[in-house]
């Protein structure tokens, strides 16, 4: 079984727990109360490059990295430093992640959050919001096609925004056919944990000009950014370099400086 596989079914007895103990028409009521969605379209079409941090405390390639006791604090340090988005692993087993890290984070900061999970079916995207994400991570990866489709709608009708992650040429396709307006193109392959820089290369060209792109994984710096920039991403999205980082809110600064240079190539839309 591969590490996805394994994590899935994780996932799928976590959220067979959570949906046992409050009832779907729960979860929607919860999230039809929460405050409207913040638009992270609009946040990402800022000058330059955008940078979206993520509060990790592990992964399934590294292991356990860091202690996040307080993720109020973290997230605040990242938008203190410039963060457009702030993502927020939710997935426990592998991520350390959970729903109160979710609560912590939006109570903390006003910039939009983006709840990553490995959604597999509508009760996590009311879920989401109910805990106050205003996008949604839906991966190509664990989703056929049509519940593929389902998931963005629901997402969209919810005033949030789906940010839909691919990681090869039909998982591009999968996208757009459900009309992804934000695309993460991932690094790293989910099933070999492999980081491949040149998928973004690959794959950005090939997306249609008004969709916004995000670089997500393996980004270690400025260098990086830049680079990716070059090659047409709205925005970066980074985990483990942000949350390992003595000091996360210069961290991010520093990426976010390097994004909105003079210098650093921007996307011709
Ligand atoms: O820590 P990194 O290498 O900067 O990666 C961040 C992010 O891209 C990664 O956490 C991620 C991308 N897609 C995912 C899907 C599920 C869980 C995690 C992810």
């Amino acid at each position: 079984m591969s590490v996805l596989e394994q994590i899935l079914e994780g996932v799928r007895a976590d959220l067979a727990a959570r949906e046992a103990a409050v009832g779907f028409d729960e979860v929607k009521a919860a999230a039809a109360a929460a405050p409207p969605a913040k638009d992270a379209l609009a946040a990402l079409q800022g000058q330059g490059i955008g940078v979206i941090a993520e509060v990790k405390r592990a992964s399934p390639s590294r292991g356990h990295m860091v202690d996040i006791p307080d993720p109020a604090k973290l997230a605040r340090q990242y938008a203190e430093g410039g963060a457009r988005i702030i993502s927020v692993l939710t997935e426990q087993h592998y991520f350390e992640g959970s729903l109160a890290d979710l609560d912590e984070v939006r109570a903390a900061v006003d910039v939009p959050i983006l709840r990553k999970d490995f959604v597999v079916g509508t009760y996590q995207v009311h879920e989401a919001r109910a805990h106050g994400a205003d996008l949604v991570l839906l991966m190509c990866s664990v989703l056929e096609q049509n519940a593929l489709d389902a998931l963005v709608d629901r997402v969209h009708s919810l005033g949030m925004t789906a940010l839909v992650e691919i990681h090869d040429e039909i998982e591009a396709d999968m996208a757009l056919q459900a009309g992804a307006k934000l695309v993460g193109i991932n690094a790293r392959n989910l099933r070999t944990l492999d980081v491949d820089r040149e998928v973004f290369s690959r794959l950005a060209p090939g997306l249609p000009g008004e969709v916004l792109r995000v670089a997500e994984s393996g980004v270690r710096g400025p260098g990086d950014l830049m680079t990716y920039a070059g090659l047409g991403a709205d925005a970066v999205l980074v985990g483990e370099s942000m949350a390992t980082a003595e000091d996360p809110r210069a961290a991010v600064r520093q990426l976010v400086t390097a994004g909105s240079h003079p210098a650093c190539p921007k996307p011709a839309r």
